[in-house]
């Protein structure tokens, strides 16, 4: 095969979908083969799934040279099957973390152990069985998505090469760009280069995938199918990390979060423990909105906040027919009375004392 040009900004090792920052179509970096040889076979002896977290950190933090703590005494446990959402506004430290986990930065202090092995020492044996894609898909623009993924199986040493036009096919196919397959990458929408990033972190069975804000800047239809693929992924039995500052993604695919914070793990557990722990919202829905608030405030309702055609306020520490009493007294017509389920917002609020700021 031709050389290829020289990739710019500098590849990431094999077999982690790195470049930072995202690349442009027409220059985009490819993974290129470590000058040594990682040995195969791939049976490495990595720890087994049962029991034992997938990632584990214990007090890991990194603190840059310029002296910015971006990740202070992390301790993250990903168990293993699960889908977990690491969630966090912009500038938290999620990619910090995840380079971490890759064996990309070194830690400051601590440690990280991935597949029960310690990272960044065990990279060798370790990533062959993690799927990654941070911070947009290394791609080059001027080959077809089919020949991006052949230069990147081609650049695995641990690929069968006999195997890897089945496989190119098998992980084109999987993320449905079997009929873009010989189009150049960058002809490609910003949806369909993250989808041939996947297929790139799926070349080979993995038992990790680590997604870095795979949705981001993507459209609605792009993000749904990023997140069907995610869930099916799972659903083979993959353990799926993704970080992502959208709360409702991470409720809609995650079995587990934890929630980061200024470079600090706030809360991490199943999802629905997490919003669980949060108490929702009294909501009176009615035409008479003013009125409602009124009588709530009476009752001794605090954060009592209206919207249109409903009320909403912090939940009673004591009976709510006693409220729904009040109201009708009063001559509130009621609509509708009760709690409403918190959410992982409300969860992160209550967590944190402050909104989510999504806009970083
Ligand atoms: N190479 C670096 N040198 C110095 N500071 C850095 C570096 N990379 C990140 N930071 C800082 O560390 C903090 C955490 O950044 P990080 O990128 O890990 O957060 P994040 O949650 O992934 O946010 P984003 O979604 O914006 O990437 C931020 O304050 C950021 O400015």
């Amino acid at each position: 095969m031709e050389e290829l040009p020289a990739a710019d900004p500098a590849p990431a090792p094999v077999p982690v979908s790195i470049s930072a920052p995202a690349p442009t179509p027409g220059s985009v970096p490819v993974p290129v083969p470590e000058p040594e040889p990682v040995p195969a076979p791939v049976t490495v002896p990595v720890a087994p799934d049962s029991g034992e977290s997938v990632i584990a950190t214990s007090a890991l933090t990194k603190r840059y040279r310029g002296g910015q703590l971006a990740v202070d005494r992390l301790d993250l446990a990903v168990p293993a099957g699960s889908v977990f959402g690491f969630l966090g506004p912009n500038g938290s430290g999620k990619t910090t973390t995840i380079r971490m986990l890759m064996g990309l930065i070194e830690p400051t202090s601590g440690t990280a152990r991935v597949l029960g092995r310690p990272m960044p020492g065990a990279s060798r044996a370790v990533l062959p069985h993690v799927g990654a894609l941070i911070e947009g898909p290394a791609l080059y623009g001027f080959l077809s998505g089919r020949d991006n993924l052949m230069r990147y199986d081609a650049a695995d040493p641990t690929a069968d090469p006999r195997t890897r036009r089945t496989r190119v096919a098998a992980a084109l196919d999987r993320v449905g760009l079997t009929p873009a397959a010989g189009k150049k990458a960058k002809a490609y929408s910003l949806g369909m280069k993250q989808r041939l990033g996947l297929a790139a972190a799926l070349l080979q069975p993995r038992r990790l995938l680590v997604l870095d804000e795979p949705t981001n800047g993507l459209d609605p239809q792009g993000m749904r199918e990023i997140r069907a693929l995610i869930r099916e992924v799972a659903s083979e039995g993959t353990t799926v990390f993704l970080s992502s500052h959208l709360l409702d993604e991470i409720e809609q695919v995650c079995t587990h979060a934890a929630v980061m914070a200024q470079g600090r793990l706030i809360a991490q557990g199943a999802v629905a423990e997490l919003a669980a722990g949060a108490r929702g919202r009294l909501v009176v829905t009615t035409p008479d909105v003013g009125d409602a608030a009124r009588v709530l405030k009476e009752q001794g309702i605090t954060d009592v906040v209206v919207e249109e055609n409903r009320v909403t306020g912090e939940p009673p520490g004591r009976e709510l027919a006693d409220i729904t009493a009040a109201l009708v007294a009063a001559g509130v017509r009621v609509r509708g009375f009760g709690l409403e389920r918190a959410s992982l917002e409300d969860a992160f609020v209550a967590l944190t004392g402050e909104g989510f700021d999504v806009a970083g």
